[in-house]
């Protein structure tokens, strides 16, 4: 006979950049011959290392043992290879969504950090629950709206209210929607959780008890007469698992992306940024992964900069590393658009910086919609090829609305201002990013 005391467990590992739902499955029925229902599957939803985790409602997370495993890492997303399953694309799509950030200042909160196999609670083992407004609070995090979709909870609630009269409903649903949403807001716990090492498992739902065995029942129960069938349909039948929400927030990988064409000088601009800590992480093993360099002022602000390889046309397509580049560039914050002055000079057969300009951003628009509209900047580098000069000012008639930095990464010349401009760039209160009609190719 089986242990009596193990009903169906669920653990989910959590790591997607959305809000998610989760219910733990439900237990088996126990059947006749002594036994117990069964264990149902666990349900496993993989996210990449620096998830932070809010509890919308449910249970709060607790720990697994780690299972050493191929885990993501903070470079990795799901799905961030070839894939085509309808049920991958939704994962992506949901990681993609919600990658604006917009929750970053709600990191104070207290919070239940996973380390390996030990958790480091706050001063509180509940997170205190913090009244934060914030605009939006559907998936996605944008901060520009919310996305429309619902939460399956306030679906509920919505229901729920109709028993009111609809007439009432009219005048007062901008006020109740916005109560509604406020009173959500007040119920998040912020950040009970993050996802710090790759292998780390939370339990965010536990499946149903199992329903007990016949012997159990007989024996241990001694049912009456009376209520005996009600009794062993009751103990006989599964339970359902426990249903968790969660807001996943996915944490940036730098402040400012560099993103251009190859061979525009990415690299080699981030080492000339980045000279006074060269604490360059060159994340081998794949070409995926990006190069992140520190960037510290003289009052200590720290910038993290991402060089971001893999930019080339049809990359919203999929094309060289694609998809996955364009999600590095999705965790930045602001961004830095490298142009290679030199690419038709002396003979070469590249690509006008204007051009290569329009290109990037048609890309970035390809895959998300908005993307472009991050704080910018352009890098117009190889200032000091011959001609260089002529198709700067070039480049400067022909883009409009955004700072442009002539620059030579190689001799690290006309980088302490675009420092500054990057600075700028994190402080404005109202930066702009950049409008495709602004660029002139023709
Ligand atoms: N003349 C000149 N050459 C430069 C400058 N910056 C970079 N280069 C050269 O341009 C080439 C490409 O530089 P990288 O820094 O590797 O360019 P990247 O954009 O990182 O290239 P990918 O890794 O392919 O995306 C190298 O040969 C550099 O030496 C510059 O300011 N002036």
């Amino acid at each position: 006979m089986e242990d009596l005391n193990s009903g169906e467990f669920v653990h989910t590992i959590f790591s997607l950049f959305t809000f998610g739902f989760q219910r733990g499955g439900r237990g088996g029925n126990g059947v006749s011959k002594n036994q117990i229902g069964t264990r149902g599957s666990d349900k496993i939803a993989q996210v990449p290392v620096g998830t932070v985790i809010h509890l919308v409602e449910g249970e709060q997370p607790s720990l697994a043992v780690n299972i050493p495993t191929r885990a993501l890492d903070q470079w990795d997303i799901p799905g961030a290879t070839e894939h085509s399953s309808a049920s991958s694309n939704q994962v992506d799509n949901a990681v993609m969504k919600g990658l604006d950030g917009g929750l970053s200042h709600l990191h104070n909160a207290p919070k239940h950090k996973i380390d390996g196999n030990e958790a480091e609670k706050g001063s509180n083992s509940q997170p205190e629950k913090r009244k934060y407004l914030h605009t939006c609070f559907k998936p996605g995090f944008s901060n520009t709206g919310c996305d429309g979709r619902t939460y399956p909870h306030q679906e509920e609630i919505d229901e729920n209210d109709q028993i009111e009269s609809e007439d009432e409903d009219e005048f007062n649903f901008d006020e109740e929607d916005e109560e509604e949403e406020e009173r959500e807001e007040q119920d998040v716990q912020y950040s009970v959780a993050e996802m710090t090492k790759p292998g780390q498992r939370l339990i965010i739902a536990r499946g149903g008890e199992g329903g007990l065995g016949n012997a159990f029942i007989m024996k241990d129960m001694r049912p009456s007469k009376a209520n005996r069938q009600d009794k062993i349909e009751r103990l006989s039948t599964g339970q359902p698992g426990t249903k968790t929400f969660l807001i996943l927030e996915l944490t940036s990988i730098a402040d400012v992306g560099l993103v251009g064409l190859p061979n525009a000088g990415k690299s080699t601009l981030l080492s000339a940024l980045s000279r006074a800590q060269p604490e360059i992480a060159d994340y081998e093993f794949t070409t995926l992964r990006p190069n992140i360099g520190s960037l510290t002022y003289e009052d200590y602000f720290s910038v993290k900069v991402a060089d971001i390889p893999g930019l080339i046309k049809g990359a919203h397509e999929n094309r060289g590393l694609g998809h996955a580049f364009l999600r590095h560039i999705e965790r930045t914050k602001v961004l830095a658009y490298v142009l290679d002055l030199a690419a038709t000079l002396n003979g070469r057969k590249g690509i006008p910086p204007w051009e290569q300009l329009q290109d990037i951003v048609v890309e970035l628009e390809h895959y998300q919609e908005g993307l472009t509209r991050r704080p910018s900047l352009v890098v117009a580098n190889k200032i000091d090829e011959e001609g260089a000069d002529q198709m700067y000012e070039e480049l400067k008639r022909r883009v409009q609305g955004v700072p442009i930095f002539p620059v030579c990464a190689i001799l690290q010349e006309g980088v302490p201002d675009l420092r500054v401009g990057l600075r700028n760039l994190m402080d404005d209160s109202d930066p702009q990013g950049i409008d495709l009609s602004k660029i002139s190719v023709q």
